[in-house]
């Protein structure tokens, strides 16, 4: 019999779990300190287990790799930060560094967040492993220290990040983000959103790099666009309390259309987004980094939606669903 690659643990066990997040205006002119909108999206979720015991040393369990952290791919060295650091910041350092003679851990991690489509997953599965991390201490973990420790992960998976992505994995409901503060914001009637996957990664350090490459050769013009972005996420807040579909609608295709100018959508992301205006949505845009990733259109009903879906689909999306932002 073969020997698995991660023995058990057998001990205590810790759980946590986060959800995913959409951006509804504000993405990259965010990261220049300007406001975004957000909101949580419930129904993708990340989990993390952490089960202490075993050979010292951490071992990981999860779609992307199984073994011992020291084996672990480079692209999972976000996750392993957020390991480390919230061991570290639990109180567990010593399974953190695997001292020799201390106890080992098995994290194990799942995830229906669809990695690099501007859905928050690298945020939400580092907050999964805080809260998890924190649940095996017994200890408290309050809100500015999950923040520090999404940053901290999210940092090595980003290198800027705005913290927007930390902040809305976290939240229960819409939120105005700026500079790291967060509030909510009213929601006057439901919005019914139907998303977009293009089943393309888009990464965010890329997307956010040639922005700023774009910034330092065209800074008035980049300035201006990124300006633009901003108004159009503060005036969105009166649109969104007012409930006034057609508003945020229109806002997101202009917004749309310059997160475009300034170099962040993509043929694919462009038909999609024509796709759902032609199916009569109000509006749509792309969410988060851009590059590949989500569009989101904005829908008068839940029937609505699913047409605007079927069209998106037609157009090349890989996967469509409905999204009900609850008035609030
Ligand atoms: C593109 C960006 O504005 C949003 C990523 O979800 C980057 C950031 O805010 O860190």
């Amino acid at each position: 019999m073969q020997a698995s690659p991660v023995p058990a643990a057998g001990g205590r066990r810790g759980e946590g779990a986060a959800h995913a997040k959409a951006i509804l205006f504000g993405e990259h002119a965010v990261v220049y300190g300007a406001p975004a909108i957000a909101i949580p999206v419930d129904s993708l979720t990340a989990q993390a287990t952490i089960e202490r015991g075993g050979p010292a040393g951490l071992r990981i369990v999860s779609s992307l790799y199984t073994g011992p952290v020291d084996g672990a791919p480079a692209r999972l060295t976000p996750v392993v930060t957020a390991i480390r650091a919230s061991l570290e910041r639990a109180g567990l350092g010593e399974l953190a560094r695997g001292e020799a003679g201390a106890d080992g851990a098995l994290v194990t991690i799942a995830s229906s967040i669809p990695h690099e489509r501007g859905l928050g997953s690298s945020a939400a599965v580092a907050a999964a492993i805080a809260r998890a991390a924190f649940d095996l201490a017994g200890a408290e973990l309050d809100g500015e220290t999950l923040f520090d420790l999404v940053q901290t992960a999210e940092r090595v998976a980003h290198g800027k990040p705005s913290g927007i992505d930390a902040r809305t994995v976290a939240a229960t409901g819409a939120i105005r983000f700026t500079r790291g503060a967060v509030a909510p914001i009213r929601i006057g009637a439901p919005l019914i959103l139907a998303f977009a996957d293009t089943g393309h990664p888009g990464s965010t350090a890329q997307a956010v790099g040639s922005v700023q490459a774009l910034r330092e050769r065209e800074p008035a013009s980049t300035d201006a666009l990124l300006s633009r972005l901003a108004e159009i996420a503060e005036h969105s807040i009166e649109d969104l309390a007012a409930g006034d579909r057609a508003a945020v609608g229109a806002a997101m295709s202009e917004a749309h259309a310059i997160l475009h100018r300034v170099g962040v959508s993509s043929d694919h992301l462009d038909a999609i987004v024509a796709a759902a205006c032609a199916a009569g949505a109000s509006g749509a845009k792309l969410t988060g980094g851009g590059l590949g990733g989500c569009v989101i259109a904005v829908a008068s009903s839940t029937a609505h939606a699913e047409q605007i879906g079927a069209a998106m689909r037609d157009a090349g999306a890989e996967r469509t669903w409905t999204v009900e932002v609850p008035a609030a």
